[in-house]
């Protein structure tokens, strides 16, 4: 399993230790179940290398017989052996790249999936801290760049592991002067490039963040461009921009300064590889210790030591880049998940038919920030329709959210039916309780497909009813496909108006047949006219269900039988409706009072 180690990156300058190599590493989990691919892999990294360390082998016993007469069916043979080993290093490099590229694809497709998955199982304030552009990032861009390296990973870093260690094997084999020369040298080039990696890891971790938060500011400026150029924000838009790309380069710049070390010292260690074989197989040979075959044969290793190197440096930008981004990933699937599912053993199911809401000496704040909610109880009886009002962050949708569990209480407790929330299976609280806010998502997707959730088992029967109870009926006649008809933005889909959009909110929960509803200011954002066309539909969906209404502008409160005042986190009043309206001295009748809602 990942672990988040976005903390291991930003530690300056000190080397890193393996920690974000072992992340990469342990994607190779995501390879499960490609069992024949990753056996063809294992036979040809060690048949690659086995022929790699044979070509100096045959070249040593041509030089030698050569010098010593031999036979010319013998050179003959030799040379072939030679030709034949260098075909099959091109057979197995071709195909080894064939099977990597496909395990990395296929590995990272699980990869993304798994991500979406936990994206979706996330709280709302993960939403809040991660706009959807830095999701996007890290769900394509990071994964995208580790599939390009994956394959590297899987058959360059294993492969050039192995020719390491056979090489030296091949050279103490020869001479162990040769060998004891070699050794050390290895073992010097890799802590060397291990702290090299250490200190540009970090640079290149803020580099991607500032990239990431470059994508988050787009989307979000994009997403409300309507709204900057009406208010003309458009100038401050374009200066935030300028910052955060004066970031990113310097924080590129930053990066690319440290990275551009890794080639030149990898080929100053390739260069003296080469000096070393010659100056210890010259010195060997001269004393007569080293045929001239083998001193060809070490330079020849010599040579093959740098093909790792040079490999290495060649895909170390990309390697780079994608140990960063195994840690962004490994920090998004380490993310706490939805509180919603607790580890805490689970309640029996919600019963049948209506169901009451209660919350006993609730206390609750957001983190980091001051006590929003301060022991709040309040009972709401099966069928009960209760009107929840109050000044402008007074905690209003905080009471709503705890009952739909998106939130939890850190003191007291929120049931509904009589169970506690926070033990309930969330799909069984789904199905009971609805909850409708001024926000409605329309998906790209059929009429049909946006009223049932993708659910294609329920039948049209049902639908066209939720669509009549929410009064879309005469619009849905009007739409050229009915039910398959294209909704949303994209060309050719059918755009709908704010209202429309509600309704079709409320059909969405007519279809559901809840027995609890919650309504956080529904038509907040929609004109005096627009909200009496609602209207209906709301007494509608309100009759023989419980409910609980919040509402800034509390005259429109005509469905609901009690009124429950809070302030500041407490419940400062609560009683029937008609009584609290007609009584100078309530709360609920001050705010009643031209402008006393948002006062
Ligand atoms: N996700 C959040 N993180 C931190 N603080 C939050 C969050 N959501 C709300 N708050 C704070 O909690 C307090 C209560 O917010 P809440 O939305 O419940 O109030 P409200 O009564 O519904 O307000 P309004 O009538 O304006 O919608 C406010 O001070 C708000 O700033």
């Amino acid at each position: 399993m990942l672990t988040a180690s976005a903390a291991d990156h930003e530690r300056g300058g000190e080397p890193l230790a393996f920690g974000p190599l072992w992340q990469l590493a342990g994607l190779t989990r995501y390879l499960r179940g490609e069992r024949r691919a990753v056996t063809l892999l294992a036979l040809l990294i060690p048949a690659g290398v086995a022929l790699q360390l044979a070509a100096p082998q045959l070249l040593r016993r041509f030089v030698d017989s050569t010098l010593h007469h031999g036979s010319s069916a013998a050179l003959t043979g030799i040379a072939l052996w030679y030709l034949a080993s260098a075909a099959g290093q091109m057979a197995v490099v071709v195909g080894g790249d064939a099977v990597a590229v496909r395990l990395a694809w296929r590995g990272t497709d699980r990869l993304r999936a798994e991500l979406v998955d936990r994206c979706l199982r996330r709280p709302a304030r993960f939403y809040q801290e991660h706009p959807p552009g830095e999701l996007v990032e890290r769900i394509d861009g990071d994964v995208t760049r580790l599939a390009g390296v994956m394959s590297a990973l899987v058959l360059e870093v294993l492969a050039h592991l192995a020719l390491v260690l056979g090489v030296l094997v091949a050279l103490f084999l020869f001479d162990w002067r040769i060998g004891l020369v070699f050794a050390p040298f290895a073992l010097a080039t890799v802590v060397l490039l291990h702290r090299l990696a250490g200190r540009s890891l970090p640079l290149v971790t803020a580099r991607q963040r500032s990239a990431a938060d470059l994508l988050g500011f787009l989307e979000e400026r994009l997403a409300g461009a309507e709204e900057l150029r009406v208010n003309g924000a458009t100038a401050h838009t374009l200066g935030a921009l300028e910052l955060r790309l004066a970031d990113l380069g310097g924080r590129a710049r930053a990066a690319a300064r440290v990275s551009v070390r890794w080639p030149a010292t990898v080929q100053a260690l390739s260069a003296l590889s080469v000096v070393l074989a010659l100056a210890v197989s010259v010195w060997l040979h001269s004393a007569g210790r080293l045929s001239t075959g083998t001193a060809f044969a070490t330079l020849s290793y010599a040579l093959l030591l740098r093909r790792p190197l040079l490999t290495l440096s060649t895909r170390f930008h990309d390697l780079e880049q994608a140990v960063v981004s195994a840690g962004r990933v490994a920090e998004l699937l380490g993310a706490p998940g939805d509180p919603g599912t607790p580890a805490r053993a689970r309640s029996a199911p919600l019963p049948d038919g209506p169901l009451g809401v209660g919350l006993t000496a609730v206390s609750f704040q957001y983190e980091p920030g001051e006590p929003v909610l301060r022991g709040v109880s309040l009972r709401v009886g099966p069928g009960e329709r209760v009107g929840v009002v109050g000044r402008t962050g007074c905690g209003k949708s905080t009471l709503v959210r705890l009952v739909f569990g998106l939130q939890h209480p850190g003191r007291g407790s929120v049931t509904v039916g009589g169970r506690e929330v926070g033990e309930l299976d969330p799909a069984d609280l789904r199905a009971r309780v609805a909850l409708v806010t001024q926000e409605v998502q329309i998906f790209h997707a059929s009429l049909r497909d946006n009223l049932a959730f993708f659910d294609r088992s329920v039948p049209d029967r049902r639908l066209l009813a939720a669509l009549e109870q929410a009064g879309l009926d005469d619009w849905r006649r009007g739409l050229p496909d009915g039910l398959d008809t294209p909704l949303g933005t994209a060309d050719g889909a059918r755009g709908m108006s704010g209202g429309q959009e509600q309704l079709l909110a409320l059909a969405r929960v007519f279809l559901r047949d809840p027995a609890v509803v919650l309504l956080d200011e529904p038509t907040a954002r929609l004109d005096p006219h627009t909200e009496a066309l609602l209207e209906p539909a709301l007494e509608r969906l309100l009759r023989g269900r419980t409910a609980l209404v919040v509402q800034h502008r509390p005259h429109t409160l005509r469905q609901v039988d009690r009124i429950v005042v809070l302030d500041a986190g407490r419940v400062v009043e609560d009683g029937p409706r008609e009584r609290l309206a007609a009584d100078p001295g309530s709360r609920f009748h001050a705010l009643l009072a031209p402008g006393g809602g948002t006062r």
